[in-house]
């Protein structure tokens, strides 16, 4: 008892010699050294961390931008529709810009799929009248697998493909597309006008459509083609194109629909390894296959215009001794007798010269010639200056 242990006989109170404060010191200071040290491992990670992220973010932002498109990718295939879209009908998501619909927000929107919004019906499936929201309607092709058709298939895919990434004003615009095991389906705006073809050959025998309408649907078309041909890298061919694809909305500007069957034009080496696969095949069997050129679509642009001169319908009777519209090219030839051969709707009601010019246009198109067809173009080019300029022509009217 009574006996300091040892270790007080070093506190600073005995003002012995004493090793405690520079010890406390020394401990402290490494303390805080670790301190730091962890901190500064933290923040740096975070900061890589942070980095990492917004690289991401900005290659994501710029691949989405790349995406959501105003050109082709020459290395996409209408098969990434197919992988990229899962099969579950309660799929919600976006393709790009797209939006893949769930399949009970289509069934509600068409009552059901019900007959009484079917606005037609066509080979592959039928086309309903669909209400997204109170204000607008909307169509919705619904189409079934037909017994497994693999046909059906790759048009659903193909136009899937094309027009996730063709936006054009003369397009006809996709709003979004489902799968659902056995059913696909695809959104559209609404075109109020329906076809070309209900309108000049349906009930109405085209008393709806003037001359101005008809040359404005004309450079609609045109301008449309001339976007896939000339805008599109690479240019893309619609191999379909007729009036029934020909939809008109409610101020009847015409869009191109129907993209089951567009295929990319063939390069110049592309075409060569073919010809070199094909022996001896000339290069014109090639495009009378339709695969290959877009003087296709040139041709067919040309029986359009033929139609809306003449009011008659691309092939008048289905049978054997059927006659095409394009055997009416030489009568256009014959300037005195051109008016009297005019769609009865029309007649009397164009400038003269006007009327010879659109004349010689389809005259030219529909040459059995693919190369000596214009390029569209040239058509365009010579149809704009026909047309009022309120109806986007370049034509004033004094
Ligand atoms: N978006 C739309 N708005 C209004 N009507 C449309 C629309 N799309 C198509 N139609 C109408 O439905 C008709 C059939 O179009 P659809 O594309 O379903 O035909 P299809 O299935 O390709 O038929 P086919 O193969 O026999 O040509 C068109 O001719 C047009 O009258």
């Amino acid at each position: 008892q009574g006996e300091i242990p040892s270790s007080q006989t070093s506190s600073p109170r005995t003002g012995a010699q004493s090793p405690g404060p520079p010890i406390v010191q020394v401990v402290l200071r490494e303390d805080l050294n670790k301190k730091i040290l962890i901190a500064l491992i933290v923040s740096s990670t975070l900061l890589c961390v942070t980095l990492v992220l917004l690289l991401y973010l900005f290659l994501w932002r710029y691949r989405y931008i790349k995406n959501s498109f105003t050109g082709i990718n020459p290395n996409h295939h209408p098969d990434s529709v197919k992988s990229s879209v899962s099969t579950k009908p309660t799929d919600s998501v976006t393709k790009g810009t797209i939006p893949v619909f769930e399949y009970q927000l289509l069934e509600t929107a068409t009552n059901k799929f019900s007959e009484s919004n079917v606005l037609s019906r066509g080979s592959r499936g039928c086309l309903y009248r669909a209400c997204l929201d109170e204000k607008s309607s909307v169509t919705v092709k619904k189409l079934d697998d037909g017994g497994g058709d693999t046909d059906i298939e790759k048009q659903f895919e193909n136009e899937v493909e094309w027009l996730c990434k063709i936006k054009h004003q003369n397009i006809v615009s996709m709003l979004g597309f489902g799968v659902y095991r056995q059913t696909r389906c695809i959104v559209y705006e609404m075109m109020h006008n329906g076809s070309l073809e209900c309108q000049l050959h349906g009930p109405s025998q085209g008393s709806g459509l003037t001359w101005q309408l008809r040359m404005k649907i004309a450079v609609d078309i045109a301008r449309g083609l001339e976007y896939l041909h000339e805008h599109c890298h690479p240019p893309v061919v619609h191999r379909d194109l007729k009036s029934s694809n020909i939809l008109l909305d409610s101020h009847f500007n015409a869009k191109i629909s129907d993209f089951g069957y567009a295929t990319v034009l063939m390069t110049e080496s592309k075409k060569l390894k073919l010809n070199g696969t094909l022996g001896n095949r000339a290069s014109e069997c090639l495009l009378l296959d339709g695969k290959v050129t877009d003087k296709n679509d040139v041709y067919s642009f040309g029986v359009i215009l033929l139609e809306l001169l003449l009011g008659k319908r691309e092939v008048e009777k289905p049978s054997a001794e059927a006659e095409s519209i394009v055997s009416w090219v030489p009568k256009l030839s014959d300037r005195a007798n051109l008016p009297n051969i005019l769609d009865p709707a029309i007649k009397g009601s164009m400038d003269l010269k006007h009327l010879y010019q659109v004349a010689a246009v389809a005259v030219l198109c529909v040459q059995e010639e693919p190369s000596y067809r214009p390029l569209i173009t040239d058509v365009l080019h010579s149809l704009i200056p026909l047309l009022p300029l309120e109806l986007g022509g370049s034509l004033r009217i004094l």
